[in-house]
């Protein structure tokens, strides 16, 4: 899908704003404090259903009013038009609309706007915690494969109950909790499958992008699955009981997946500079907006924060032209235009100007 316009209201300095994007590629600039972040925060809102600079939605919601929304009007692959909007308020109010008609499922809205993010914070990626990494799969995942979402929630359902036995001291191998045991496994082992494939897929992809982007070294990315090679979930689960009884959860199992960087054996984090954890970051990601578009066979939006902040000159030119390249809708935000000197090349751009919170188009 790719968005026509985007209507903000109240959203942090920006009281009103209407923009109708490119298809292609829009840019945004602005001085510091205007407002770029926020625009693309917002659209971030509609593909996440929250913020990627807080937990607290609070803090999105403009300093003299009590809520904020995001509408916006797209095009699907089909044709087919569609409006979404999102709402939220300081007394937690969450209303989030398709169509005209109100949906308590983000899921539905969310499948909907497939966004991908990168900011100055994206290094976070590879050298932040394991969190990062399944958040970062199981996107992948749960745009392509329908019934992730029901499967995710579920096990972490499992998993908390399992947990809280565990607490309580309550013995897993009795027999009236044997059968919740095997849904977790069942479940767990799902999860996994699903990981697994999807980084399967990814690895080629981004071997390639990453010879590109990173020529000097070697990245290799693997699948951890939460719990050592070899073992089944079921036995892993039983070698770690008297261990998870004492502690009082599960130690083991899908919620430990990782995805591991290396070269040459060693973690990348240890040998890489900032700047080329940048550069790994953009090769997972194109990989990733690569993979979106082969299995779905759909069209991704992609918010580049800060591009100048981020990746030098010639590194910013490619990794735009590997995005328009898969057709994705991109949205840059730089505070001089000169830090895309390249930009004229692109025959379908807008160009917004944000001031105080004000959106021009130029
Ligand atoms: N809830 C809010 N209500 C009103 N203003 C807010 C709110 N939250 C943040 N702001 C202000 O909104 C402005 C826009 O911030 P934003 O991060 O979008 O700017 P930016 O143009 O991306 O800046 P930079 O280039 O420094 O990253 C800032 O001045 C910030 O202080």
């Amino acid at each position: 899908m790719k968005l026509d316009q985007v209507q903000l209201t109240n959203f942090r300095n920006v009281s009103q704003a209407r923009l109708n994007p490119s298809k292609s590629l829009s840019v945004i600039t602005g001085v510091n404090g205007s407002g770029k972040s926020s625009i693309l925060e917002s659209i971030y809102y509609l593909g996440f259903g929250r913020s990627f600079r807080t937990q607290k939605y609070q803090s999105a919601i403009n300093h003299n009013s009590d809520a904020f929304s995001v509408f916006a009007k797209g095009t699907k692959e089909d044709g087919g038009q569609v409006s979404v909007g999102i709402e939220r308020s300081r007394s937690d109010q969450f209303l989030c609309s398709i169509n005209g008609t109100h949906s308590n499922r983000l899921a539905d809205l969310v499948s909907l706007i497939p966004v991908q993010l990168f900011t100055p914070q994206s290094t976070d990626l590879v050298i932040g915690s394991p969190s990062e990494r399944r958040r970062f799969i199981d996107w992948g995942v749960f745009h392509v494969e329908h019934s992730f979402q029901t499967l995710f929630v579920q096990f972490n359902k499992l998993l908390k109950q399992r947990n809280a036995l565990l607490k309580q001291g309550a013995s897993l191998r009795a027999a009236h909790n044997h059968f919740w045991e095997q849904q977790y496994i069942l479940a767990g082992n799902r999860l996994c499958e699903y990981r697994n494939a999807y980084t399967e897929a990814l690895t080629p992809i981004f071997n390639r992008i990453s010879s590109e982007f990173l020529p000097e070294f070697s990245v290799e990315i693997s699948y951890y699955r939460g719990w050592e090679k070899g073992l089944t979930l079921g036995e892993v689960l039983e070698k770690k009981y008297e261990y998870d009884a004492k502690v009082g959860h599960t130690s083991v199992g899908p919620h430990k997946a990782d995805l591991k960087f290396r070269i040459d054996g060693v973690n990348a984090q240890e040998i890489l500079s900032r700047g080329q954890l940048r550069m790994a970051v953009a090769a997972l990601q194109l990989a990733q907006t690569e993979l979106f578009t082969l299995q779905t066979s759909r069209k991704g939006i992609f918010l580049l924060d800060d591009v100048g902040a981020e990746l030098d000159l010639e590194k910013r030119e490619r990794f735009i032209d590997g995005l328009l390249l898969m057709d994705t809708q991109v949205f840059v935000t730089a505070i001089e235009k000169q830090q895309l000197s390249f930009i004229n090349k692109y025959n379908d751009r807008r160009m917004f100007h944000v001031e105080h919170g004000h959106v021009t188009e130029e």
